[in-house]
């Protein structure tokens, strides 16, 4: 069946899968719309690829780090959470294989955030990812 909405995915990446306590938010640095908000690196799922390898493809473009992939932080759809404009984001928990992430595109600055709320919910994020970063901080508790 054709899918829904236009895919989407991203990573909510820590500094350790089996301990996490860092999370590393990102910046968009466009387009205008949500450029200086905060976000989950990733992007689109190209024909024929797997979400899976799409996210391991968008995190070595966008922030030149090998990855590796947790568990999903499910949401409410097969396609994972809604966002604006018919998209919908699946998002996974990884880590970095290999690497320093860098701002190399669509971010104009990185953050390891300690996993608290108060901290994580004092950045602008994209509202749609207000519910992601809830489920991310459960996922880890
Ligand atoms: N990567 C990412 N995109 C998000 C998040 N929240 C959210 O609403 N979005 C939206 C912004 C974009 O409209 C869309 C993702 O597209 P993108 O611009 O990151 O994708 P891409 O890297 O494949 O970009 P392009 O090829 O179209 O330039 O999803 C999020 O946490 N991470």
């Amino acid at each position: 069946m054709e899918n829904a909405f236009k895919q989407v995915v991203g990573a909510a990446i820590v500094d350790s899968l089996a301990r996490p306590s860092l999370l590393l938010a990102a910046r968009r640095s466009a387009p205008e719309r949500y450029a200086g908000l905060w976000e989950f690196p990733g992007g689109k799922v190209e024909p024929g690829e797997s979400c899976e390898a799409a996210l391991r493809r968008e995190l070595m473009e966008e922030l030149g780090v090998d990855s590796r992939l947790g568990a999903e932080v499910a949401g409410p759809s097969p396609q994972g959470w809604p966002l604006a404009a018919g998209a919908a984001m699946r998002v996974w928990l990884a880590e970095v294989a290999a690497g320093q992430p860098q701002p190399l595109e669509d971010h104009d600055e990185l953050r390891w955030v300690p996993l608290e709320a108060g901290l994580l919910h004092d950045l602008p994020w994209i509202p749609a990812d207000l519910p992601i970063v809830a489920a991310v901080l459960e996922s880890v508790r």
